[in-house]
């Protein structure tokens, strides 16, 4: 029989992040995330949220959608560009730290185009959700890419699928990935070789490395669209950090995903939700209990 999975428990690991007195920017690492095709900028703008307020160095949109790629005047912070299918030119001028890729990417041409170029970027962290792993589980050309760079650079690719992208990465119906998701979780590690995050109420995470871990922290107010593109935001933040702060990637996703729910947990506490709670008011909080961390 197996197992049940370990609890998560990464909040000691996160004091790694804790600033010296003389770092910079380029300590805190560049953040490039691609996605927001018409209708889900949004999408694309809360992962970029997450992104900044967990304390990348740089946050770089590459945004699809030509309306909404513009400054944000609510966040003049974030570097947004319209994306273009030069991604490689992009990649070698830009050089970020980690990637992430999907938060409303969609499935068009050019979503194929950066999603290809970004597996055959060598070597950094990349954080792979929503559209983009719809894009892998429709064609087996960029899930050979991604199989092949997690040969050549093990460790360094995070998938973070909800059960319904889960099912349709493995073939299979959401209600089967639900009935054993210790299984799927193995499945998807087995499938991929990557590191996997089985989104949905007791988040589960996995690597061909480390065996299954279960966040035990997250509730229901959490089932709000946007709240996934949040997370793959902290992680890329978490990791760009981590870059040179000795944290890899399975350890910047795991901080990621347990302040994530713990936040969610933690406005739950104080009144804010579970009905109506949002992704935004999640950052700020996620900002509030991890600077409380250190
Ligand atoms: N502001 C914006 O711009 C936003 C833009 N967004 C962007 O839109 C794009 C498409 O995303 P989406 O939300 O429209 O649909 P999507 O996630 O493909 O499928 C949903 C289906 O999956 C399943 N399912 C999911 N979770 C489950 C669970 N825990 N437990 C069980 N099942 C679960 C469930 O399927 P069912 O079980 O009903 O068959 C559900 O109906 C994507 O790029 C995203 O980034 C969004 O982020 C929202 C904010
Ligand atoms: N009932 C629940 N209990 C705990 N966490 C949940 C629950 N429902 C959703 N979540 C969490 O909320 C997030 C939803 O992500 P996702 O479905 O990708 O949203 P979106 O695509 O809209 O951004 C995930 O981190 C998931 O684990």
């Amino acid at each position: 029989m197996t197992s049940p999975p370990s609890k998560l428990d990464t909040f000691a690991l996160a004091k790694l992040l804790k600033r010296g007195t003389s770092e910079h920017k380029g300590n805190a690492g560049k953040a490039l995330l691609i996605g927001g095709a018409p209708g889900m900028a949004g999408a694309l703008l809360l992962a970029g949220n997450a992104c900044l307020y967990l304390g990348a160095g740089w946050t770089i949109l590459e945004m699809l959608d030509p309306a909404s790629a513009k400054a944000c005047p609510e966040s003049p912070e974030l570097m947004i560009r319209l994306a273009s299918a030069q991604i490689d030119e992009v990649l070698e001028i830009t050089k970020p730290d980690v990637i992430a890729i999907g938060p409303g990417l969609g499935k068009s041409a050019l979503a194929s185009i950066l999603l290809m170029g970004v597996l055959q970027y060598p070597s950094i962290p990349l954080v792979i959700d929503a559209d983009a792993l719809n894009l892998i589980s429709e064609s087996k050309d960029l899930l050979s890419a991604l199989q092949n760079r997690n040969q050549q650079f093990p460790d360094q690719v995070v998938l973070t699928p909800h059960p319904g992208e889960a099912a349709k990465l493995l073939g299979i119906a959401t209600e089967n990935v639900q009935s054993d998701r210790l299984a799927t979780l193995e499945k998807l590690i087995t499938l991929t070789q990557c590191i996997v995050v089985l989104k949905g109420q007791h988040t589960l995470f996995g690597s061909p490395k480390h065996p299954a871990l279960q966040c035990q922290e997250g509730n229901p107010g959490m089932g709000t669209g946007g709240m996934g593109d949040v997370l793959t935001g902290s992680i890329a933040a978490i990791a760009a950090q981590g870059v040179r702060h000795q944290l890899n990637l399975w350890e910047s996703t795991g901080i990621a995903i347990q302040l994530h729910a713990t936040a969610a947990d933690s406005l739950v506490r104080q009144g804010v939700g579970p009905i109506g709670l949002t992704p935004s008011e999640t950052i700020l909080e996620m900002r509030s209990l991890l600077n409380k961390l250190l």
